[in-house]
């Protein structure tokens, strides 16, 4: 049995965990952290997971993660990077579901997180958690920075055109304009959180700059290999009135060579063996409902009018695939697993 250890179990992405653990054959959660409820039993707090299970948030308490075979963070960017190094010393593999080991420039993650990085030396080593494209590395990771929501749904959406022998699409014309449900900014009580002020309304935010836009042209430049492509990449975040979901649209200008490939069957062989990513045949419309609950992303592909620009549509469940889902995909690859272990849960729709 996998020894489990979640900081920040009162959450939305560690209560996540926990329903998607409670399942899993081959873990036993042996702590489960709130700095505020420590004693109260998760399931009084989460009635979902009634009958399930007894367990108790308990107090941060460092002796006892160090007996743990794996920690995941599900807390705010800088708390994980301040216990890493105390957990990898004790032979305890760390998968961070904020963002302290995602960017590697630290002068990058000072900028765009507020505060200088704690461990330079592990971020160096740390892997980027996306296992379609990192999935070897993964497998001997000591630490994962597993990537944001975002980032995942643009990474995935773009990588059989980067991996493609020929140029298909000019990648500087690259415009995302993404959508997240509500449950993405976290459990924390906020104004704009409201039902009042999120429910029956569609806004835009972060237009000016947002956190994951260098995370995505991290990601990018690394499976191109090519840097400046993504220089002018224009990303607007959107957030939607539901609760879980992400939609992401994005647009580019075709190549010449582009206008002539069969791209449907290109994303489909990249794809083919990939149990988490579901290219839709041809003339699909991706709905959030179609993967809400599973960890589970799913692309279509459009060319509108056959003009000149290629539309890819990209669904995910931020929760799930978007966070938890892929931590635990990325905690099987560590632990030898069967990497869809635990993980086969049916979306649940309507
Ligand atoms: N929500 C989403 O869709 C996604 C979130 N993420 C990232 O995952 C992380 C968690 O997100 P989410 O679950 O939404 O956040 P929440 O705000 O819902 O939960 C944060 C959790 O962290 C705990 N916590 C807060 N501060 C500290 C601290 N200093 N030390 C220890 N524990 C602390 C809180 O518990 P308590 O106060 O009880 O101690 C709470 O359980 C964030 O970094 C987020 O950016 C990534 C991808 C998607
Ligand atoms: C709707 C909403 O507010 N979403 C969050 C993204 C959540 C996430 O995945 O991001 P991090 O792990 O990088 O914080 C945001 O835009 O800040």
């Amino acid at each position: 049995m996998i020894s489990v250890g979640i900081v920040g179990g009162t959450g939305y992405t560690g209560v996540e965990l926990v329903r998607i653990l409670l399942r899993h054959p081959n873990v036993q959660i042996k702590a489960l952290t709130s700095r505020t409820e420590a004693g109260m039993r998760v399931d009084a707090m989460f009635p979902s997971l009634r009958g399930l299970t007894d367990l108790e948030f308990s107090n941060v308490d460092q002796d006892v993660l160090n007996q743990c075979d794996v920690v995941f963070f599900a807390t705010p960017h800088g708390v994980a990077m301040k216990q890493a190094r105390d957990l990898v010393d004790a032979g305890v593999k760390v998968i961070d579901l904020a963002a302290d080991f995602r960017l590697k420039n630290t002068t990058e993650f000072e900028k765009w997180y507020g505060m200088p990085h704690a461990c330079p030396d592990l971020l160096e080593e740390s892997v980027y958690g996306l296992p379609e494209i990192n999935r070897e590395a993964i497998k001997t990771a000591r630490i994962i920075g597993n990537p944001g929501c975002y980032p995942t749904t643009v990474q995935l959406g773009l990588l059989p055109l980067l991996k493609a022998q020929e140029q298909l699409v000019q990648f500087d014309t690259l415009i995302v304009d993404a959508k997240s449900g509500v449950s993405g900014a976290g459990r924390k009580a906020e104004t704009s959180l409201l039902f009042s002020e999120s429910s029956d309304n569609f806004k835009a935010y972060g237009v000016k700059g947002h956190r994951h836009h260098p995370e995505i042209v991290q990601g990018l430049d690394a499976i191109s290999q090519q840097k400046g492509w993504f220089d002018q990449m224009i990303f607007v975040p959107h957030l939607v009135p539901m609760i879980r979901g992400m939609f992401t649209t994005m647009y580019l200008k075709l190549t010449e060579q582009g206008k002539q490939a069969d791209l449907q069957a290109l994303f489909e062989s990249a794809y083919a063996t990939e149990s988490f990513v579901d290219v839709m045949p041809a003339g699909s419309l991706p709905e959030t409902r179609s993967v809400r609950g599973a960890n589970q992303l799913r692309i279509a592909l459009y060319r509108p009018n056959n003009g000149d620009t290629l539309v890819i549509l990209v669904v995910q469940d931020n929760l799930v695939k978007g966070a938890s889902g892929q931590a635990v995909q990325n905690m099987n690859l560590m632990f030898g697993l069967a990497e869809t272990t635990g993980l086969e849960v049916v979306p649940l729709l309507p």
